[in-house]
């Protein structure tokens, strides 16, 4: 069994609750709140920026040209092909990037980058690609998922080009990527590396569902 067929496995109870997560499933209808997604969509493009320098360590650590460049195309797909779509619906919101760089970040936004950020520095790139790989793949599980059961009925969905992108061929080529390249970092490691590893990419995933409770709560 691959290594991240291993992972999947593991979290696989917590990413089908992602699925039903009422802001998951407000988006598909396009019903949720413009507010509620203004405020996720500040908190992630605060979030992308942090995790964008999670990469940067990586290319800092990786030993070969070709982790490097692994890391480097993360580095470039994150700051740029998807900060593009939080870019241009924050500017219908009426913001500019540098504006939304001056907001706060919520203690979520704030503890999940830390922790990863706090495992890049300390870490190996293993670490460092188990602790990000739920992000891509999960944005990627749910994307597609959209588009599979929701992708006939997005022509009027305010939040279709968001939609579209996770659960696009180049984000699925992206996260397909990521999970090939895990396996291949983590072929012959040892069992006590393994529960490691998995320990990470469990609390990563858990720390996608706070986000999604973050961004779906009432503010007042
Ligand atoms: C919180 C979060 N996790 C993962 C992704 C996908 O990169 C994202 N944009 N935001």
């Amino acid at each position: 069994m691959k290594f991240t067929d291993y992972l999947f496995e593991e979290v696989k109870p917590v990413w089908e609750e992602y699925l039903i997560h009422p802001f998951i499933k407000e988006i598909a209808d396009g019903t949720l709140d413009k507010e509620k997604f203004k405020y996720y969509l500040i908190q992630d493009y605060l979030y992308l920026k942090e995790y964008a320098k999670v990469f940067c360590v990586g290319v800092v650590k990786a030993q070969t040209m070709k982790d490097m460049k692994f890391f480097y195309k993360s580095i470039k797909g994150t700051m740029e092909d998807e900060t593009a779509v939080h870019i241009k619906y924050l500017k219908d919101f009426g913001m500019e990037p540098e504006e939304v760089e001056k907001c706060e970040y919520d203690l979520t936004t704030s503890s999940y980058t830390s922790y990863m950020q706090a495992l890049a520095l300390t870490g190996d790139i293993r670490e460092i690609a188990i602790a990000t790989l739920p992000c891509t793949w999960s944005y990627n599980y749910i994307g597609k998922y959209l588009l599979e059961n929701h992708g006939n009925e997005l022509e009027n969905n305010f939040y279709r080009h968001w939609i579209e992108l996770y659960g696009s061929e180049g984000f699925t080529d992206f996260s397909d990527a990521w999970i090939e390249y895990t396996d291949r970092i983590c072929e012959n490691i040892c069992e006590s590396e393994r529960k490691k590893l998995r320990d990470i990419f469990i609390k990563a995933s858990i720390y996608e569902m706070e986000f999604w409770h973050m961004a779906y709560k009432e503010r007042t």
